[in-house]
């Protein structure tokens, strides 16, 4: 056959370009924006940070934890005072409920919620009733607290399973956000 004119077609196994190793995975972007959300707690003791995503793998939302909207500068951030008003307990908006206020979708039904803290029962609860479908946590360092005992039971009436993040690629990331 005269192969003068013919179109040269390439050739998909040999010459082409092969994709970049080492690209970051899914779930390691999900709980790496997760941690880097928390980066915006201004809690000096514990920064929490969640990220919602669809079931498309679409980022619908971020939150930290931090005071509601008129609070801020005014309420303390204190962990132990003898009057419980005067700590951060009864005021801070945690993580979760800010990632659920924040979305922006209709809902979050058969969503994924990425924390970098296990949710505690108040946390759960609005997990539950949003129709969050699945939880991935960091840490677990309340686990003997009993707002996590008490979440883990809601979860699992709810069927709704939690599993600790693992990272598939390297544990550590580096960001530079410097122009130069
Ligand atoms: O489900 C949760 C549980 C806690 N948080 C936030 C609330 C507070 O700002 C800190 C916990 O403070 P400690 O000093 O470690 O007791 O974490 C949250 O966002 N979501
Ligand atoms: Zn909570």
């Amino acid at each position: 056959m005269d192969k003068r004119n013919q179109k040269q077609q390439p050739d998909p196994s040999n010459g082409s370009k092969r994709k970049r190793e080492g690209c970051l995975d899914c779930s390691d972007y999900f709980m790496a924006v997760a941690v880097l959300t928390s980066k915006m707690s201004e809690d000096p003791n514990t920064q929490v940070g969640a990220c919602i995503v669809n079931q498309d793998n679409k980022v619908v939302s971020t939150g930290h934890n931090q005071m509601p909207k008129g609070g801020k500068d005014k309420l303390p951030w204190e962990q132990k005072k003898e009057d419980e008003h005067d700590t951060k307990y009864p005021y801070v908006c945690h993580a979760e409920l800010n990632a659920i206020m924040n979305k922006n979708s209709a809902d979050v039904k058969g969503c994924t919620i990425y924390v970098t803290l296990f949710p505690c029962n108040e946390c759960a609860k609005l997990i539950i009733q949003g129709g969050i479908k699945a939880v991935v946590y960091l840490s677990d360092r309340y686990k003997d607290r009993y707002s996590t005992k008490v979440s883990k039971k809601m979860l699992d009436l709810a069927g709704i399973p939690y599993e600790q993040f693992y990272p598939k690629g390297a544990p550590e990331i580096v960001i530079n956000i410097n122009p130069n």
